[in-house]
């Protein structure tokens, strides 16, 4: 699975963190988009470039990554075709993808720690959507973009 991730300098250590849990899985393949130094910068520039990169099919998931997870959660899904979780906990990264077919997930270097973001990562990676009354649900969500 092709996933691309991106932060803000509110999360950069959090990338590098997620980055290596992504590397527990020889079937993830991780395209970094940035940012990679300190200096500040503009979430929804990396929103914008992270979310290009699945409404283009190069990538089929997206990590984004700022200080809380919001500015850059509210960026993602302004942008057709995105559906972004902000999660700080295990069971909404699971509940984000069994019933909301999340295809980003967001989270917070400010705000979680390096352990919780991992198995964060590790459930919201390995969780399928299950469909069936879900799937009626996020097409009414993705109806929703054209209002
Ligand atoms: O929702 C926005 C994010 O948390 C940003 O990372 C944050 O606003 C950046 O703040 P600052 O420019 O003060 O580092």
């Amino acid at each position: 699975m092709k996933i691309v991730i991106g932060c803000d300098h509110g999360a950069l250590a959090l990338k590098e963190e997620v980055k290596k849990v992504l590397a527990e899985y020889p079937d993830v393949e991780v395209n970094d988009v940035g940012t990679y130094t300190e200096d500040s910068v503009d979430y929804p520039d990396i929103a914008e470039k992270v979310c290009k990169e699945i409404t283009s099919g190069r990538s089929e998931r997206g990590i984004v990554l700022c200080g809380t997870g919001i500015g850059i959660s509210i960026a993602a899904n302004k942008i057709h075709g995105i559906r972004a979780a902000l999660c700080n906990d295990v069971y909404s990264a699971i509940m984000s993808r069994q019933h909301n077919n999340a295809n980003v997930l967001a989270m917070g270097g400010r705000v979680t720690g390096f352990g919780p973001a991992g198995e964060i990562v590790r459930a919201w990676l390995t969780t399928d959507f299950e469909g069936g009354r879900h799937e009626r649900r996020v097409n009414k969500i993705m109806a929703l973009e054209g209002k």
